[in-house]
């Protein structure tokens, strides 16, 4: 049978990353998004098995004693993580699997699944990073300044993944991300 790729795009919060992946859903829909397990609550608009599934940590703490996850982190007060049983089937059905994720699940992802595509994504500034958290107007002050705390010791390990793209001019970021997903 086909089998399909793993891309992980990983970065700061706030870098756009939830923004190239919607792009490049309208774009290439056969791409599949992964979607997460997560203890946050939900945001205003955000919906139950299509942003997250949002569970309880008792819960979540179930799902890593059972192997259920293919990777997880604690973020900012809340765990987050990789259901594995959808990832594999889909990579075995030969499509392409995106997962949208934080930098210490992103780097662990190598020892479960070797072959995957690792894909920093880098912001132009520290400055632009910090103005698009306030911007989104998602977050309290406090989260946007554990998020920007969190944001300097993930840009220290960029180098350690496969590819690094700038999120500067989203057509460009786009174009480059294609070009890194579709070749070979
Ligand atoms: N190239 C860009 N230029 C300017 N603004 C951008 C660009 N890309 C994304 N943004 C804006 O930055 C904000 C954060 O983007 P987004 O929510 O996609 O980040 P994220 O990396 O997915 O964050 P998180 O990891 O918290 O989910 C949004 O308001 C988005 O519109
Ligand atoms: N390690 C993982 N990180 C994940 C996963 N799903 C999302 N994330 C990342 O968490 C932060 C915060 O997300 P937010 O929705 O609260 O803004 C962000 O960087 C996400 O990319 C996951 O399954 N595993």
């Amino acid at each position: 049978m086909a089998s399909g790729k793993l891309i992980v795009l990983t970065g700061p919060s706030g870098v756009g990353k939830g923004t190239l992946v919607r792009s490049l859903l309208v774009r290439h829909p056969e791409l599949y998004l992964s979607v997460s397990a997560t203890t946050r609550s939900p945001r205003e608009g955000e919906i139950e098995g299509k942003d997250y599934y949002f569970l309880n940590k008792s819960a979540f703490e179930t799902m890593i004693e059972q192997n259920q996850l293919l990777e997880w982190a604690e973020y900012a007060g809340n765990y987050y993580g990789t259901p594995r049983t959808k990832v594999e089937e889909k990579i075995d059905q030969g499509l392409i699997v995106l997962l949208e994720i934080e930098v210490v699940g992103a780097n662990s992802i190598k020892d479960s699944f070797p072959d995957a595509l690792r894909i920093f994504i880098l912001p132009p500034s520290l400055e632009e990073l910090e103005h698009r958290l306030r911007s989104r107007k998602t977050d309290t002050e406090e989260a946007i300044l554990r998020r920007l705390e969190r944001a300097k010791e993930e840009l220290k390990v960029s180098e350690e993944f496969d590819q690094r793209l700038v999120n500067d001019d989203l057509e460009i970021a786009l174009q480059e991300l294609e070009g890194a997903i579709f070749s070979d």
